[in-house]
């Protein structure tokens, strides 16, 4: 079965001035229909230049290199640029960061949509306008039949995100790419913006790519997940098991990060160090340098994406992928950390050589059963 969308080896390089950036380095992922993907790793990641990729929006000192994107089972890539302005206009829609910046600032935020769907759809205006003012309806906009008459400035910056999730979903799209869609909101507008853009993935049956550099936004949000370091996959997960079982230093550092409720939002500083520069890996493991638990081997083998379960290579079905020599080669130290999920300590089943539980047996304790 093909998926949705497949993404195979795909690298692309930037030539500039000071040096050949490699931002995306062998990337594979596929998206099923109807699913929410998370993309989540720190800035510069190449998570952005990967979605852009898809769109076929890479442009001049950008190329792509090698690698297949397929739509529907159609290679992206050797499409002209009006068939792709096509795939993205009418499948693939786009919401961004900055919305106001997205929307056109003379135009009201309803004549955009009606003007999106009567360019898309073939809707005559009347038809248009009407369909614009039922999405800023389903999108939460309060009075959106008044509202369809403001202009962006007069949207609040959530309104904004709002109009513009009503936008990308105008033209029906397969499929919609989500890039940092709330980092520029306050906590509690990025909750129910990300609600909304789960409830719509449900409702209208498309499938989303939501990039993101925080963990803890795809956790409540998307079914699937990949985490990528230095422009490659680390790791690739169903959600639940990302979260209760990370399988690379990376993600499990991620983890820790994560904001709760009340904290600052850059939080990510608690992973020690910085994403390495693009023109210059380091060897090896790219993620070495910051890796509590690198050895010898990680200076020298860069680790392939495998099945955590048995070494062998993952493909695009693989469901469950990690990227770490633990997996293949065996770290003789081992992976020792343990996740914190809503105050809970999940330790890596690990069975050590044996011993070591020298400090009493606290996994007896059940019998008073934990009360909230
Ligand atoms: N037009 C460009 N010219 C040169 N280098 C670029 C260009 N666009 C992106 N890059 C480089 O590609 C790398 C990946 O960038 P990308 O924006 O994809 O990261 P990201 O994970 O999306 O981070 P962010 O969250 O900051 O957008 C970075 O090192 C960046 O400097």
């Amino acid at each position: 079965m093909t998926a949705l969308l497949e993404v195979e080896d795909l690298t692309v390089r930037f030539y500039t001035e000071e040096g050949v950036v490699t931002a995306v380095d062998g990337l594979s992922y596929r998206i099923e229909a109807g699913e929410t993907f998370g993309v989540v790793g720190e800035s510069g990641a190449g998570k952005s230049v990967a979605a852009l990729s898809v769109l076929g929006l890479i442009d001049d000192p950008g190329r792509i290199e090698r690698g297949e994107v397929r739509f529907k089972g159609e290679d992206l890539r050797s499409m002209t640029d009006a068939e792709l302005r096509s795939v993205r206009g009418d499948e693939i829609a786009m919401v961004f960061q900055d919305a106001r910046a997205a929307l056109n600032p003379v135009y009201t935020v309803g004549e955009q949509i009606a003007e999106t769907i009567e360019h898309h759809m073939g809707y005559d205006p009347a038809a248009a306008r009407d369909r614009a003012v039922r999405l800023l309806d389903r999108v939460g906009i309060p009075e959106a039949g008044t509202r369809y008459s403001d202009y962006p400035h007069e949207f609040s910056g959530g309104m904004c995100q709002r109009a513009t999730v009503a936008m990308a979903l105008s033209c029906e799209p397969d499929l919609i790419v989500a890039d940092e869609p709330t980092t520029a909101l306050d906590v509690t507008v990025e909750a129910r913006v990300l609600d909304l853009l789960a409830d719509l993935a449900d409702e209208f049956d498309v499938a989303v790519q939501l990039i993101t550099h925080d963990l803890g936004v795809i956790a409540g949000t998307c079914d699937r997940a990949m985490v990528m370091y230095a422009g490659e996959a680390v790791e690739r997960a169903p959600i639940e098991e990302l979260y209760y079982d990370p399988k690379h230093p990376y993600t499990a550092g991620l983890m820790s990060a994560i904001p709760h409720v009340g904290d600052d939002r850059d939080r990510l500083q608690t992973i020690p160090g910085t994403m390495p520069d693009l023109i210059d890996v380091p060897s090896g493991c790219r993620f070495h340098p910051r890796c509590p638990f690198a050895e010898e081997a990680c200076t020298r083998t860069d680790p392939a994406l495998v099945d955590p379960e048995n070494g062998e290579a993952a493909t695009l079905e693989t469901e469950r992928a990690a990227a770490c020599l633990e997996y293949t080669e065996g770290l003789t130290g081992g992976l020792d950390y343990s996740v914190e999920v809503d105050g809970e300590t999940n330790e890596r089943a690990e069975d050590d050589d044996g011993g070591e539980d020298d400090d009493g047996r606290e996994d007896e304790g059940e019998e008073g059963g934990s009360d909230e």
